[in-house]
């Protein structure tokens, strides 16, 4: 990709530089936490690409707080903590709930006395049913399958320290949102929102998720590649599935493997790339950074945002 004028592109090698090991050491605990949620996520990549991000976040979130303070004083406002969001784009299977579970640990990690949360927006999708009864079953992840004014509403809610809020919930394994189930909300000082959709512009809203997000990544990668990743993600699913047959992939799980194949690399091909060609690259010039992925999810460069 050509770099765009509004961004500083740095090498791995470069952006490595500007971490100081000596006051963010990696514990054993945090290296246990991360390893126990995905084992294949590269040690390296924490050390040179996201202690860095960190130190660069703990800038960002310090400014937002002393800033939100200021405006309180000038409008003669009680003091009141407002919760930094951080938004995580990019397209379906690229990795960016890795890259949010990996951010969530270490927050907590370095963030002392902060309470880091993680919501997906998967969770506003419509149910299959709604899908079905609007004709988008094909089109699940493209702007018109969300409840945009429900996310809305659920970020205004977080911004306005509302203490307790309901989000609801969406499994891969179902394939669908799960009726009763919800994530709880409680005064985070961080929330990290990772979606497809927190870079795009609703055309239905006047507000955009982006309007609450105060430090937004886009993670990318070559189509190709990010094929590559839905298609092992999708094997994996297929394994796990085969002894549940209340899950979505079950049928394809005890079919014939060609054609369960077969049927991944449609759903890429007309759903997931479709999706990321005309609603999702679109927006990845609106991100504060851009973190690229090469082969087995290597980071080979990051785009910073100048202004
Ligand atoms: N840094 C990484 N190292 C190794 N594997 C990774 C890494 N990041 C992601 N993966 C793998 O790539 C696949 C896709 O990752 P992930 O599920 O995080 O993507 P996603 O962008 O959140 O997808 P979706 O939008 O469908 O939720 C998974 O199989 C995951 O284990
Ligand atoms: C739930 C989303 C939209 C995003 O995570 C995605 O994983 C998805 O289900 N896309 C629809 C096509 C498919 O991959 O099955």
């Amino acid at each position: 990709m050509s770099d765009p004028i509004n961004y500083n592109a740095f090498t791995r090698a470069q952006w490595r530089a500007f971490s100081d090991d000596a006051t963010l050491p990696l514990t054993q605990e945090s290296l246990r936490q991360i390893k126990a949620f995905n084992d294949r996520i590269s040690l390296q990549d924490v050390q040179d690409v996201y202690i860095p991000l960190v130190h660069l976040l703990h800038l960002e979130f310090d400014h937002y707080q002393k800033l939100q303070q200021d405006k309180a004083a000038f409008l003669q406002q009680k003091k009141h903590r407002v919760p930094f969001i951080i938004g995580i784009a990019g397209s379906v299977a690229v990795g960016k709930s890795t890259a949010a579970r990996l951010l969530e640990v270490l927050l907590n990690h370095y963030f002392t006395g902060q309470r880091i949360q993680l919501i997906t927006t998967d969770g506003f999708l419509y149910s299959n049913e709604e899908l079905k009864k609007r004709n988008l079953m094909a089109h699940k992840g493209f702007p018109e399958s969300y409840d945009m004014a429900a996310l809305i509403q659920f970020l205004n809610a977080v911004k306005a320290g509302t203490p307790l809020i309901k989000a609801p919930v969406y499994s891969h394994k179902v394939y669908d949102i799960v009726p009763d189930q919800f994530e709880y909300i409680v005064h985070p000082d961080v929330l990290i929102v990772e979606g497809i959709n927190t870079l795009q512009l609703p055309t239905s809203e006047q507000i955009y998720v982006s309007d609450f997000t105060d430090f937004s990544i886009y993670v990318d990668a070559e189509p190709s590649l990010i094929e590559s990743w839905f298609l092992e993600r999708f094997e994996l699913l297929l394994e796990t599935a085969f002894q549940d047959p209340t899950n979505y992939y079950y049928p394809y799980a005890i079919g014939d493997h060609d054609e369960a194949l077969a049927k991944g690399k449609a759903v890429w091909r007309d759903i997931d790339l479709k999706n990321l060609e005309e609603y999702i690259l679109p927006t990845r010039n609106r991100a504060d950074m851009i973190i690229h992925k090469t082969f087995h999810h290597r980071i080979d460069r990051l785009l910073l945002r100048k202004y």
